[in-house]
């Protein structure tokens, strides 16, 4: 039989308890894709394939309203799959070299055989002539893989982070390989304009594929690719948050007790900055800790009164960019500390762990100052969660010029996270600006993020990928 629509992700949307007698419960994952998701979900038959997140397991998790399909890897394959070819390779070369990417034979030999693995899943999954969305950079060559096995199905593909220039692609070895393989989609997906131009270069250039030349818009004008019989559409899809959602968690009255309490736990700062992050080199953690150590040292922030509390969680810590960045990040806070600190009141709050979600929301309403200082990221969720948490319009963004975000989000306190000045003005500005001025930005923001959310993308895309 099969399911009518299937997704097709890295991670599936499920967590896993496991009680003191050790059995076993699976409830959905709060938040991101499956809560955009989740109304699609409830109005017909529908599937999910990927992986639980854990080697060599055999779980079989089952969830409410969602045909789970588990894609086991082994210790190997997450070696080589997960942390070699997605996150070595892929990773730094899509995030502008940041670090040095590998390129290696056994890692890619590795990401062909598990595509292939979730290609077979989601034909499996899938009833004749579904709609199938595979999501993002692990994946990319499972739309040709699947189109081959399964020519009936409507195939679309989202890429979450951002898709480079043909200078920096060409690098990868197996360049022609992956373009090939997401054009066996019939529509591609990319937060922004300038990610779907680069795909119709870089097929045109490296594929010698008949392209369409005129802009590409925002959720219209598409791009075409004309690629052997077929014509694969290529376009725009910023993605957001469930506005509404986080807005009315983050009004509830615990909440907002829990904000008092946070910051009179701090110590009642006139200013508190917040960042938070998967502690990863993109994110431009250490371009904040840096800006804030040079404001402290020339006299423009006084360090009695700022605190700055990081919250960041674990990722991918078993690639060795990751624990090097960790070194620095700790090294930092550590000499703020010890250089501007007193033992009652550290300028400097870190906390290297995920934080529940209503305590994460807590945080956002309590903060005066969201820092979001990438180097670059595909779009960044944060900075609209931490919008979507200010209905008073108290607060201020500093948002990296970097971040898919800033496309949409230009009344934010914009910078440049390689220009030191830049970073310091920004932040300097977001908290000495008058309280007018802070509010005009931010009903601004408001505005674009409660008016665009992720109900809005998913619709979009799938309306796009379905039409005739
Ligand atoms: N320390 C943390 N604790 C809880 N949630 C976190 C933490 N750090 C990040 N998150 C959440 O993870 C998500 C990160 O999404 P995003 O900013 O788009 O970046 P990425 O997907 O690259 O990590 C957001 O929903 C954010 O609230
Ligand atoms: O699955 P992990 O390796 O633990 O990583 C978490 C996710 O990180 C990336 O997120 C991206 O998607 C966000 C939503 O579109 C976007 O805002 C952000 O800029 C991206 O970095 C990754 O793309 C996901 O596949 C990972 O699951």
């Amino acid at each position: 039989m099969g399911a009518d629509f299937v997704v097709v992700a890295n991670r599936l949307p499920v967590n896993k308890q496991v009680a003191a007698d050790g059995t076993v419960t699976w409830t959905r994952a709060p938040g991101g894709l499956v809560t955009a998701l989740a109304p699609i979900f409830d109005s017909q038959p529908g599937a999910w394939v990927g992986w639980t997140g854990s080697a060599d397991s055999s779980d079989d998790p089952h969830v409410d309203g969602i045909d789970i399909h588990a894609v086991p890897l082994s210790a190997r394959e997450v070696e080589d799959y997960y942390e070699g070819f997605a996150n070595s390779t892929l990773w730094p070369l899509y995030h502008d070299v940041l670090v040095k990417p590998e390129y290696r034979a056994d890692w890619w030999d590795v990401y062909v055989e598990v595509n292939r693995r979730f290609a077979e899943a989601a034909s499996a999954a899938a009833a004749p002539g579904a709609a199938v969305w595979v999501q993002d950079y692990q994946l990319q060559l499972v739309p040709a893989m699947l189109r081959e096995l399964r020519p009936d199905l409507k195939i679309g593909f989202f890429l979450h982070i951002p898709f480079p220039p043909f200078e920096l692609f060409s690098q990868l070895p197996w360049r022609r390989e992956i373009l090939e393989g997401l054009l066996g989609a019939d529509l591609i997906g990319f937060h922004l304009p300038g990610g779907a131009q680069n795909f119709l270069t870089l097929s045109r250039r490296l594929l010698g594929a008949e392209t369409s030349d005129a802009p590409v818009g925002v959720r219209s004008d598409f791009g075409t690719v004309r690629f052997g019989d077929r014509t694969v559409r290529v376009g725009a899809f910023p993605i957001s948050i469930d506005s509404a959602g986080v807005a009315e968690q983050a009004a509830a009255a615990p909440v907002i007790q829990r904000a008092e309490e946070i910051r009179e736990q701090l110590g009642n700062p006139k200013t508190l900055l917040l960042g938070v992050d998967r502690l990863d080199y993109t994110k431009g953690i250490d371009v904040r800790i840096q800006s804030l150590e040079r404001l402290f040292a020339d006299g423009r922030l006084d360090p009695a009164d700022t605190v700055l509390v990081q919250l960041a969680s674990p990722s991918r810590e078993n690639v060795e960019s990751y624990a090097v960045l960790r070194d620095t990040v700790e090294r930092t806070v550590a000499h703020i500390n010890g250089t501007y600190g007193t033992v009652a009141s550290p300028p400097v709050r870190y906390l290297l762990q995920p934080v529940p979600r209503d305590e994460l929301l807590a945080y956002f309403v309590a903060a005066d100052v969201a820092l979001v200082t990438p180097l670059r990221d595909g779009m960044n969720l944060v900075t609209k969660e931490y919008i979507a948490s200010h209905p008073d319009l108290d607060g201020a963004l500093v948002l990296s010029e970097f971040t898919g975000a800033a496309m949409e989000l230009d009344a934010a306190y914009v910078m440049n996270p390689y220009d030191p000045a830049s970073t310091d003005d920004a932040v300097i500005a977001a908290v000495t600006d008058d309280d007018a001025e802070r509010r005009r930005r931010m009903a601004i923001l408001r505005d674009q993020v409660m008016n665009n959310d992720v109900d809005q993308w998913a619709r979009s895309f799938l309306d796009t990928l379905t039409e005739e």
